[in-house]
């Protein structure tokens, strides 16, 4: 069966939305979307939502009982009276068509609060659901792939350049006013009807198709915005880059801030083009609506003035009847609700694949063996450290070309301290990755005390990352207290009162070398970092350093087995450096300590080092045994010992 939208001339659009859109299968989809959407409301308040439809009942059906009304009043104003007296009826309709006006004037202002409030708290209910979604899989990799930064972009989106909120919870709210108007334009037919069917079909059939092609308009202006996804990430890049904290020090010392400000505009230019192009072709391409509603206007108007002129309807009956047209007629003008249910679809279009993708991950991270991995308890005894196998790991990240491990067997011993050395880019990061579950590898196993790290479920995972820690090389400052950004590696220390985590915390800062720092804070542990204002700290490099390794010493104080420091000495003065190893490495009691360095003097006491190189372990020993074998690691040593060697030398 051919669709009648179907030879609706084109606006003019992508042939998807002028062909396309109006075909069966489209209109399914149309209404499938629609359906989706009204599967939200119940998140916006069984009360507000309620509310929102008897208000907007009652501001349908207003149109049509002010148009039976005002009839009626006409006939009541026109029957005979005694001079100085309301005709019969006259007051009681005044009276009633008062009340409608009174009802319809409140039911739009109660109807935008209620809309704004369902709105939100669907809003709320949807990003929630994101955030779950987001933090669920252990792993990193699908935070790294695009598409995926991109349908969260989406999601947070709320239109916000164009100056309205657009987002889930409005595009709901939007299509329960859209309901509301069809069917105050259905009851409005009904009135018209009775005076001619030809005219109230032919009436509501201009108003759907004018809805139509508005409808479809704005849904090729979303699906191109939303098809920009990749171009507005460059622009919040830019942004950040030209107007950010992060690279305000450089741009402001190298003069960038014209060339970021040009090349952010040329980015916003490229995303805000095509859109801008569709805006005008849409405005430009306004005939057929135009046509559409002058002629139905004109038929409206006419029909019944040319009927009240030769006498076949009374005036009375010529009011109700166009007033009633004018009930259907006001369909016809989706407004922005169009645009707000267009773009809030995206966004759920964005959801759909997240929690597919999301889904998907879950089964990949969930379905696993039982595994035996062992949770540190609160406050009573830890586990022992525990002993690691890398068997064969192979590593490649997703989108590289080449592996970044290829053929890794390591075994780290309970208790041992073990430094990891290389070249850059050698993957010793990348290797702590694995370790800590954040990337399966892709060939070969990484056995903890028997278990392959690959058959740990979600939480299992969980249960394994607590019995380790990682003082990361991009380790994070989290805005809050001294404190918090010590205890927030053991974070179920945060609810136990056992005086044993009171102490790992003092003691932790202390081993860290944070004496000086939390002398000269004003509320000692509880001052607050990076806010600025009274009573917060900004910290040095250093400092902030410092503060990370008190972090992975309090998590080894809180039971973890096995600390991992990458770089823990890059910001250090050499004083601190010369000291790290005998203060923090070797104070560490009943855990292993994987130390990752480039800073050889510091590395040299370690148990056993072991060089990556072409993605194996190239060499592996203790640091004698390496000099003797006089490969990399030992000109590595050298170089580095010469380039002090030589300084003294000239300085003597
Ligand atoms: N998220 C990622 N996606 C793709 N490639 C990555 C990612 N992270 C690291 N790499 C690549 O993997 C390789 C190893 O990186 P890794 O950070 O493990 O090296 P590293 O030995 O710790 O280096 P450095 O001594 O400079 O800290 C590098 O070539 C790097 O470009």
């Amino acid at each position: 069966m051919r669709n009648p939208f179907e030879r609706l001339p084109s606006p003019g659009l992508d042939p998807r939305f002028a062909v396309g859109a109006t075909s069966w299968p489209d209109l399914r989809r149309l209404l499938a979307e629609r359906r989706r959407l009204a599967r939200l409301l119940p998140f916006g308040g069984t009360g507000n939502v309620t509310a929102y439809c008897v208000l907007l009942l009652l501001a349908a059906l207003a149109p049509s009982a002010m148009a039976l009304l005002t009839g009626q009043l006409v006939t009541a104003t026109a029957a005979p009276s005694s001079p100085g007296q309301w005709a019969p009826g006259t007051l009681s309709l005044l009276v009633a068509i008062a009340v409608v006006y009174v009802v319809q004037q409140s039911a739009e202002a109660g109807q935008q609060v209620l809309r704004v409030a369902i709105a939100r708290r669907i809003d709320g209910t949807v990003r929630a659901r994101v955030r779950e979604l987001t933090l669920q899989p252990s792993g990193l990799s699908h935070l790294e792939q695009p598409d995926l930064q991109d349908d969260l972009n989406r999601l947070w989106d709320t239109g916000g350049m164009i100056n309205r909120t657009r987002s889930p919870g409005t595009a709901t709210a939007g299509i329960v006013v859209a309901g509301f108007q069809i069917l105050g334009a259905l009851v409005a037919t009904a009135v018209v009807f009775t005076f001619s069917p030809l005219l109230a079909i032919g009436l509501l059939v201009a108003t759907l198709l004018i809805r139509a092609i508005n409808r479809r308009q704005w849904h090729y202006l979303t699906d191109v915005a939303d098809g920009r996804a990749r171009y507005r990430r460059q622009v919040n890049e830019w942004s950040e880059l030209a107007a950010g904290p992060a690279a305000a020090k450089e741009v402001r010392l190298f003069g960038l801030g014209a060339w970021a400000t040009a090349r952010r505009r040329r980015s916003a230019l490229e995303w805000a083009g095509p859109i801008w192009a569709v805006r005008r072709d849409i405005l430009r391409k306004q005939g057929t609506t135009m046509v559409l509603s002058v002629g139905a206007g004109f038929a409206g108007l006419a029909v019944p003035g040319l009927a009240a002129a030769s006498g076949g309807i009374g005036i009375d009956d010529l009011v109700v009847y166009l007033v009633a047209v004018w009930g259907i007629f006001s369909a016809r003008d989706v407004g922005t609700d169009g645009f707000d249910i267009e773009y809030g679809l995206g966004a759920i279009r964005a959801l759909d694949r997240l929690i597919e993708r999301y889904e998907r991950l879950g089964a990949e991270w969930g379905a696993r063996p039982r595994p035996t991995a062992v949770l540190p308890g609160g406050c009573g005894d830890p586990p022992a450290a525990p002993h690691i196998h890398f068997e064969d790991v192979r590593f490649t990240y997703p989108g590289s070309p080449r592996p970044t491990l290829n053929g890794v067997d390591l075994t780290i011993e309970p208790g041992e301290v073990l430094a990891i050395v290389g070249y850059n880019g050698a993957g010793k990061t990348t290797l702590i990755k694995l370790l800590s579950g954040l990337y399966r590898p892709s060939r070969g196993r990484i056995v903890v005390d028997d278990t392959n790290l690959a058959d740990l479920d979600e939480g299992e995972l969980s249960a394994w990352r607590r019995r380790m820690t990682v003082l990361f090389q991009d380790f994070v400052r989290y805005p809050g207290s001294i404190a918090d950004n010590i205890t927030l590696s053991a974070p179920e220390s945060l609810d136990l009162e056992c005086e044993a985590a009171g102490r790992a915390v003092a003691d932790a800062a202390g081993r860290a070398g944070m004496d000086d720092l939390l002398a000269s804070a004003p509320e000692g542990l509880e001052t607050r970092l990076r806010e600025g204002g009274a009573g917060s700290l900004g910290l040095s490099g250093g400092q902030w350093q410092r503060l990370a390794t008190a972090r992975a010493l309090f998590a080894v104080g809180r039971g973890r087995r096995l600390l991992v420091l990458d770089e823990p000495t890059a910001h250090l003065d050499v004083r601190a450096e010369e000291v790290f190893f005998d203060q923090v490495v070797r104070e560490v009691r009943g855990a292993s300590v994987v130390l990752i360095s480039h800073r050889l003097s510091t590395v040299r006491h370690a148990g056993r080092i072991a060089l990556l190189r072409s993605g194996r372990i190239a060499e592996i020993g203790t640091h004698e045994e390496l000099l003797d074998r006089d490969g990399d690691y030992a000109r590595l040593f050298r170089l580095q010992a010469g380039r002090f060697q030589t300084a003294r030398g000239g300085s003597s």
